[in-house]
């Protein structure tokens, strides 16, 4: 099966399509994992992305039931090297490209990815569109005009409330497309989670009597989400507060500093992070194409404590005030080390400290 990739900038690539069938607009960005593609397909912050991995063989070990973080895959789009038709490992149940088809999702295979990442290195992110159909370019040209929705967060949210019951501390989840290491993190602590949608209220979250709250990843731009922004603005003191990713930047956003667009972004499994509070610099799994701007964090209550050792940017904050941090990668891994899991241990500690024995 042909298949096309399109950017914005006219370059056509061309190769052969693996999974389903068909045409999707999306922004075309890259993770630099060796391994972790099914966490990476499943991870719902890539949801409005066609996502290009620089290792060459990808789906070698196969697809198998423990490696997903979420009941499906939400990239719109799978770019690779070459794609393993004879995966091997004792736990796999199948091929990638069976996988991406029963699931809806195209893929390209036989591009020169290497020269793909100089590309969106060099422009930056861009506007893509993959196609297997015989989609004239002009037409193509028209959909790359599009924009992604802004309201991502809404449709990766869970529709209702639901909760991992546990013997120790009541922490509500707001799901703004949570991975579910961050849940298994929590649950592995013994904590008693409920996890509530997006657009529920800081006075509904209170209600449950929390120890604390925590603000998941998940897609798209944190400006457009200016009522997620004010949810933590009213838990702010209130209420321990942990924000992973999106959570991070919209606690940043709503302690008054600012975000921005990164050129490429951070998606990998090895990006050095320094942890300002101990010293220690940890290697971290990273998904984002955005970032809290350091000048912005002048004037408000906010600390940095942690730092991109690769390029200088935002990697964590702190409220001077109240109980309340957040990092921008992702402590609970999957993919990538779990170094840094400590941090769910400080949102554990943090707990304590605020409500006495963490449990009342
Ligand atoms: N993994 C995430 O939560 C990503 C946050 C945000 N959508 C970004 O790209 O920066």
């Amino acid at each position: 099966m042909r298949a096309r990739l399109v950017l914005e900038d006219g370059t056509i690539y061309e190769g052969t399509g693996f999974g389903a069938p068909g045409e999707s607009f999306g922004e075309v960005v890259f993770n630099t994992g060796m391994t972790g593609y099914q966490e990476v397909l499943t991870d719902p912050s890539y949801y409005g992305q066609i996502v290009t991995m620089t290792y060459p063989l990808i789906g070698n070990y196969g697809i198998n039931v423990d490696d997903v973080e979420s009941t499906k895959p939400h990239v719109f789009g799978f770019v690779v090297r070459e794609a393993a038709d004879f995966p091997s490992n004792w736990r796999s149940i199948g091929k990638i490209n069976d996988y991406l088809a029963n699931n809806g999702i195209t893929g390209i295979s036989g591009i020169d990815t290497r020269s793909l990442v100089k590309k969106i290195r060099q422009h930056g992110t861009m506007r893509a569109v993959i196609t297997t159909l015989d989609t004239p370019l002009e037409n193509i040209k028209e959909m790359l005009k599009g924009t992604l929705p802004p309201d991502q967060v809404q449709r990766v949210t869970t529709s209702s409330v639901y909760r991992c019951p546990g013997e120790g501390p009541r922490v509500v989840a707001m799901d703004f497309g949570m991975k579910q290491g961050v849940l298994r993190s929590l649950v592995t602590r013994g904590c008693d989670v409920t996890v509530v949608p997006s657009d529920t209220t800081a006075e509904e979250i209170l209600a449950w009597k929390p120890h604390g709250v925590m603000l998941s990843n998940g897609p798209g731009n944190p400006e457009d989400y200016p009522h997620m922004v004010n949810t933590v603005q009213d838990l702010l003191g209130r209420v321990p507060v942990f924000g992973i990713c999106l959570g991070h930047q919209l606690l940043a956003l709503a302690c008054g500093a600012k975000t921005e667009k990164l050129k490429f972004g951070h998606r990998g499994a090895n990006h050095p992070v320094k942890d300002l509070l101990n010293g220690r610099v940890y290697i971290t799994s990273q998904n984002h194409g955005y970032t809290v701007k350091p000048e912005t964090l002048a004037g408000t209550q906010l600390e940095l404590t942690h730092i991109n050792q690769n390029d200088g940017t935002v990697e964590g904050i702190r409220h001077t005030k109240h109980p309340a941090f957040s990092v921008q990668y992702h402590p609970e891994a999957r993919p990538g080390p779990d170094d840094s899991d400590y941090l769910f241990d400080r949102f554990l500690d943090m707990m304590m400290a605020f409500n006495g024995q963490g449990r009342n």
